[in-house]
């Protein structure tokens, strides 16, 4: 019977850091084994709606006192469909309780069979999980598990050829989708239309064990936080390599700064050593050796300099060390309301709880709070050395998001988040610089966007944000682009009561920043980028225009003065009551 107990504890404690599966192997005081417990939660999640209607119909909660409506769940899916039945002793009361009605119960569940017009157990199974799907919305909803290739230690060639050579390549996202009751990873590989050297596999496939991602060879990152860096440093080859130096100015766990290196690696000819050309930093400290051990474990130290517990904004860019700096990349602190769930808790349609049951948790359908958890990635860098592992999870980079909207804190962001990148812009060489968040919020994109094209800074630098023409072919293909007005996450549609529009920014300006969504097809959560350049013409334009306009204060104060002093000659004149007639 511990069995079931451990099940019911399991989903009803609160949920700490780390997978379902892993949560239920690191578990203490559990007296089945791990890999029974995690089969009976995942068996039964499969026919919870079904085991539900039996236990409703049979009226057992009210006939037996003593079950919960999750324990009742859990035994009548062992009592109903495993092989061996209920795993306890013939006298176990509460084996006893569920066996009092196997009649009605197995009445019910042909009933229920019959009801869906199944003529198999099989047959049953896969329309149960059709109907849980379609219910959950999951249905044809893909979220894959996103690759990325380091070129600094392999290539996608390699890698095409040893870690996924087993793989089959598929034409489609979709057909990364679980297929029946398969939520197991399949060998299915998808090479992504838009960033290269990026791969999709199905959800639960786990490379932690697999040689290339021990060496860093593969990073698993999603593909909405690869498109900063290749926004930054698009397609070059050796011919046309980036000139200068980079700095990632938010940068742990340093997924993108990593990016920036494999990109810049694919740029170097071989026989070129690579010279220090990216400096990174992050303002927290502890953040800052796990950005060390990713830089480390990409092989990225000969291009990667880290400056741990540097503040950006503290960062002097007419330091002598940044002369050389041509493109920067900001990814600062945000609400992370853009980031999905990857809750893989299994969610159960629980039947009606007995009228006098007093439930505890177990009654409800159980939801990971963010608060739950201890899960950013300041907490998850405590761990020792050898626990640090290339990041896959936005929530490593990210706050975790509650999923209320805190208006104050939104505003205190943006403002952080456009004081962060009037400072990029203040960097005398740069010519490029990309701002993203994994956010949905207009406030912390557009918004930001456009206040920095109205900052003096930019202004006077002739910045202006980098057209969909001038992107690097892959962001170019890419349809999802900026909006005017705050979207409703769920329908994508404009939220019309919405106060707050960029009126300012132009259709080719929306048409420049890139959006993502979640629930979409794309199979990515909700996230921004935008890239600014330096516009010589436009900096001239805009220092002439100035400079005209200064000239027509100036004229006009020279005019002003001429005038009051012609007045005050008048006046003086007016004054001069001497000579007379
Ligand atoms: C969204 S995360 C960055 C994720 C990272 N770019 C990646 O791809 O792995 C934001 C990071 O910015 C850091 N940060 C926030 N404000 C900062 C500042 N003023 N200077 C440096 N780092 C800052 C935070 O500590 C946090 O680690």
């Amino acid at each position: 019977m511990s069995l079931y107990f451990d099940a019911v504890n399991i989903l009803t404690e609160p949920a700490s850091g780390g997978s379902f599966k892993s949560r239920i192997y690191s578990a203490r005081n559990l007296r089945a084994t791990p890999a029974q417990i995690y089969a009976l939660i995942i068996e039964t999640s499969k026919w919870d709606r079904v085991l539900a209607e039996v236990i409703d119909r049979s009226d057992l909660l009210n006939l037996e006192r003593k079950l919960s409506p999750l324990l009742a769940l859990l035994l009548v899916h062992d009592h109903l469909i495993a092989k061996k039945g209920i795993s306890a002793p013939t006298s176990h009361p509460l084996r006893q309780a569920v066996e009092r009605h196997k009649v009605r119960l197995k009445a019910e569940f042909t009933k229920s069979r019959v009801r869906r017009g199944c003529a198999s157990i099989e047959q049953f199974k896969t329309a149960v999980l059709r109907e849980k799907r379609e219910a959950d919305g999951s249905d044809g909803f893909v979220y894959p598990r996103w690759v990325r290739v380091n070129n600094i230690r392999s290539s996608l060639e390699e890698q095409l050829k040893t870690t996924f050579a087993s793989y089959r390549r598929v034409e489609s996202l979709a057909e990364l989708a679980p297929e029946g009751d398969d939520r197991t990873a399949r060998q299915l590989l998808y090479l992504d239309p838009h960033i290269p050297d990026l791969v999709a596999v199905p959800y639960g496939a786990d490379f932690t064990s697999s040689t290339a991602y021990k060496n860093g060879e593969i990073i698993l990152q999603d593909k909405a936080s690869c498109f900063p860096a290749y926004l930054l440093l698009g397609d070059r080859g050796p011919k046309d390599a980036w000139q200068g130096d980079l700095v990632d100015g938010c940068a742990a766990p340093g997924n993108k700064t990593t990016h920036l290196a494999s990109l810049l690696a694919k740029q170097q000819t071989h026989h070129k050593r690579q010279k220090k050309q990216v400096f990174c930093m992050d303002a927290s400290r502890v953040r800052s050796k796990t950005l060390q051990k990713m830089v480390s474990l990409a092989g990225a130290d000969q291009t990667v300099t880290v400056l741990p517990g540097q503040d950006f904004l503290a960062l002097d860019p007419m330091d002598e060390r940044f002369e050389k700096v041509t493109g920067l990349l900001l990814d600062p602190s945000c609400s992370g309301s853009g980031i999905i769930g990857r809750d893989d808790v299994p969610q159960f349609t629980l039947p009606k709880a007995a009228t006098s049951y007093a439930p505890n948790t177990q009654g409800k359908k159980r939801k990971r709070q963010a608060n739950d958890t201890d899960e950013s990635g300041e907490q998850r860098s405590k761990g020792k050395a050898s626990d640090v592992k290339p990041s896959s999870d936005p929530a490593d980079e990210n706050d975790i998001p509650t999923g209320e909207v805190d208006q104050d804190r939104l505003i205190k962001l943006s403002n952080l988040q456009t004081r962060i990148m009037e400072h990029a812009l203040s960097f005398p060489h740069a010519t490029h610089v990309t701002y993203s968040t994994c956010s949905i919020h207009l406030i912390e994109n557009e918004s930001v966007v456009q206040r920095i094209l109205a900052s003096d800074v930019a202004k006077e630098g002739g910045w202006r944000l980098l057209r969909r023409d001038e992107q690097p072919e892959g962001m170019r293909k890419w349809t999802h682009r900026g909006v005017r007005r705050d979207r409703d996450p769920e329908t994508k549609a404009e939220i019309e009561s919405s106060s707050l529009s960029v009126d300012d920014l132009s259709e080719e300006d929306l048409d420049a920043c890139v959006r993502c969504w979640s629930g979409d097809a794309e199979g990515l959560g909700g996230f921004f980028v935008a890239g600014f350049v330096r516009d010589p013409q436009f900096a001239s334009e805009v220092t002439e225009t100035k400079s005209k306009a200064k000239h027509a204060v100036v004229q006009d104060k020279q005019e002003e003065q001429e005038q009051d002093e012609e007045e005050e000659e008048e006046e003086e004149d007016d004054d001069w009551e001497g000579f007379s007639d």
